[in-house]
């Protein structure tokens, strides 16, 4: 059997035509600013695509490229007239920021209801509470595109293999709130491959090249790999990204993302739709989802 693939590219432009309708609907386009420090390659490559997308959304997006060495005070300070901004709507702050600017400082300073990311305690507590909030962006696109592809989630064994606070933890959390029974593995579990091959559902958020082999995947199971690996290539060729689960998981599981395709265009499409739902919070709607 050959898996099912899941691209990520229709069930994005599903969540972005419902990205374009509320949008319309509002006062104003909702304004979306990023946050970036230093040139990291990744970094740059990614805010731009999100600045373009939001673009063609319909939405207004505006990117403060920082230099490297941007102090702590500085950067609290942007965050600080952002917030007092009604004009702004969505505040994301890229990551990973130099070593000398505290992650959490940074985190905890974005108001809650600007919170695009969803990385504030507030809305972090909100997701464990099971209660409406801004949700992470990554985890929210996984459970969007699982719905897309009718694939369920109720009552499904689920096994995350991960734990950050940007990808495993969350997702773990709305998997719980949408009722799959979920297991969290990570760097210390023993055994690993005994615990995926429990999974209906094996999602896969650790940074290591084809980790998940065959072996560890139960037959029929739906696997997603949030992993983005850039490769060197063979020979003089060319660099490519390959996901965190083996290709040749694909004769085992009844469905799959592809890297790149899948989850990483899901991360984007939510991220403005999580733009939405601030500015209609803000404009005194209800928008949480
Ligand atoms: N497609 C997308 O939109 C996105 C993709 N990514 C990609 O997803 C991957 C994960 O990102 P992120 O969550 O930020 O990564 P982190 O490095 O923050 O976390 C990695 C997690 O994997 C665990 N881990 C490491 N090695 C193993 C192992 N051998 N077996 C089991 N677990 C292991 C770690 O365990 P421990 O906690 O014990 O250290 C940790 O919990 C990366 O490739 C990243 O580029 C990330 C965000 C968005
Ligand atoms: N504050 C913050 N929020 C984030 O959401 C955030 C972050 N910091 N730091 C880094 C990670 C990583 N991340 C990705 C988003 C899109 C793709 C994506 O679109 N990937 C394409 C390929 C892109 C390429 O070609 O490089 C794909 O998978 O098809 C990947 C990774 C968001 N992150």
């Amino acid at each position: 059997m050959t898996a099912r693939l899941l691209p990520g590219a229709p069930a994005a432009a599903a969540l972005l035509a419902d990205v374009a309708a509320r949008a319309a609907r509002l006062p104003a386009p909702p304004r979306l600013v990023m946050v970036r420090l230093g040139d990291d390659p990744a970094s740059v490559s990614y805010v731009r695509g999100k600045d373009r997308q939001a673009r063609a959304a319909g939405l207004e997006s505006t990117v403060h490229a920082l230099p490297e060495a941007t102090t702590q005070a500085e950067l609290l300070a942007l965050i600080a007239g952002l917030n007092a901004d009604p004009a702004v709507n969505g505040i994301l702050v890229q990551l990973p920021l130099p070593a000398h600017v505290s992650e959490q400082a940074v985190l905890h300073a974005i108001d809650p209801r600007k919170d695009v990311d969803g990385f504030h305690p507030v809305n972090v507590g909100e997701l464990w509470a099971g209660r409406p909030a801004l949700r992470p962006c990554t985890p929210a696109g996984i459970l969007f595109l699982l719905d897309h592809y009718g694939l369920p989630v109720v009552g499904q064994r689920a096994v995350v293999v991960g734990r950050s606070h940007i990808v495993g933890r969350p997702l773990a959390g709305l998997l719980l709130n949408r009722d799959a029974t979920v297991t969290v593995a990570h760097s210390r579990t023993p055994d690993l491959a005994a615990v995926t091959r429990e999974a209906d559902l094996l999602c896969v958020a650790v940074g290591q090249p084809h980790l998940i082999t065959p072996g560890m995947v139960k037959a029929g199971a739906t696997v997603i790999d949030v992993g983005i690996n850039r490769v060197p290539g063979q020979d003089g060729g060319k660099a490519h990204l390959t996901g965190d689960v083996d290709p040749a998981v694909a004769e085992v599981a009844g469905a799959i993302t592809p890297v790149p395709g899948g989850v990483g265009p899901m991360t984007i499409a939510q991220l403005l739709a999580n733009t939405v739902t601030a500015a209609e919070m803000q404009a005194g709607g209800q928008g949480t989802r």
